[in-house]
């Protein structure tokens, strides 16, 4: 378990002080893939650095299964270290060494005998799909597989935790996929907890059990991600979440509306409901629906539908509230004019 506590770093140059991480108190449970989101500047990189004290924190503690890191000699924290795995957006791969020095590196490092690592590298290349390219140099691998290599070479001392620092935002959708992919398999077959940072959402919905939302170096929310994702609570998340859903009506939609446009967000079980039939029945109104899908989050379904409500404005609002209640996550978007 990863236990963060009251953790605050703050960066010093001249007489100018920077602010990197606002006492964020976390825990992180073993087993999880957990996500840190936020734009440019949140503190998600300060944080995760924070985790394996590449960055040391100005006060707070960082606890890894009961130990605090921050109470550790040199020596100490860097045997500590090779339990904490981490790749990068870059990959920060040796370019003068083969994929297996790469992966080899850590193990050298570590004094294994060569059998050892022979093994050990071969071992992790199959993990990751590159046995094929044992020999090959990194300039010789796409973007893809030298993440690939990044991974394996994070895993080579068996790692409790592996932290990733925006590990897809360099690669392209069909990569970034693959990795995840990987990396959930990582989790699954290993039991790693994962830590990534991310400013992209749909990474978030694609692996991610749990996530923190940072903005100015605080978590402003967190939570679970099926329910951050039906019900979140601060305006930054619901952006975040709209840029993924992709949510935004036309324009035209929303201006030559009759009525009065409602959000409707089913969760879970009530997604087979039949809410709308029944509201439909049960007030004067007519339902026109502008948008709907139904998006899976963790194998979840969460139901999303935008309806133009036209009818008496009083019957509209005890339409709302009946739909309100029968599902609990309803906004309304737009009033008509
Ligand atoms: N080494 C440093 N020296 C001074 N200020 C820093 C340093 N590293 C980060 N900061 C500042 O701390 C704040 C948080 O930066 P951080 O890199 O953690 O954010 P981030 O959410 O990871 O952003 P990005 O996605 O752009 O990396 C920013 O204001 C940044 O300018």
């Amino acid at each position: 378990m990863i236990e963060i506590q009251n953790l605050v770093k703050i960066y010093e140059s001249g007489k100018q002080k920077v602010k990197g991480v606002q006492d964020v108190s976390l825990t992180i449970n073993d087993g999880e893939i957990f996500g840190i989101v936020g734009y440019s500047g949140a503190g998600k990189s300060t944080l995760l650095r924070c985790i394996n004290m590449l960055e040391w924190p100005t006060s707070g503690n960082v606890k890894i299964d009961g130990v605090d890191l921050t109470s550790l000699s040199r020596q100490e924290l860097r045997r500590a270290r090779q339990k904490i795995g981490m790749i990068f957006q870059h990959f920060h791969l040796v370019r003068s060494k083969t994929v297996f020095d790469n992966v080899a590196f850590a193990l050298k490092a570590a004094g294994k005998s060569k059998q050892e690592i022979r093994n050990k590298v071969d071992d992790l290349l199959e993990m990751v799909g590159l046995q094929d390219k044992r020999d090959a140099y990194p300039s010789q691998l796409s973007g893809g597989q030298k993440q690939r290599v990044g991974i394996a070479r994070a895993l080579a001392n068996d790692p409790n935790v592996l932290l990733c620092d925006e590990a897809t935002s360099a690669l392209d959708p069909g990569t970034t996929r693959q990795i995840l992919l990987l990396l959930k398999k990582i989790n699954q077959e290993l039991g790693i907890t994962i830590v990534l940072i991310t400013h992209e959402m749909g990474v978030v919905k694609e692996i991610c059990d749990r996530i923190a939302v940072m903005q100015d170096g605080k978590i402003i929310e967190c939570g679970e991600v099926y329910e951050l994702f039906a019900r979140p609570e601060e305006p930054l998340t619901r952006s975040f979440i709209d840029s993924v859903l992709q949510l935004e009506l036309p324009e035209h939609l929303v201006k030559n509306r009759r009525g009065t446009l409602v959000r409707l967000q089913y969760r879970g079980e009530a997604a087979s409901d039949t809410v709308i039939s029944d509201m439909l029945q049960s007030f004067r109104v007519k339902g026109n629906i502008i948008h709907g899908k139904i998006e899976y989050i963790q194998n979840k379904p969460l139901g999303i539908l935008v309806l133009e409500l036209i009818g008496d404005e009083s019957e509209v609002k005890r339409a709302i509230d009946f739909m309100h209640e029968r599902t609990g996550g309803l906004e309304v978007i737009e009033h008509a004019a």
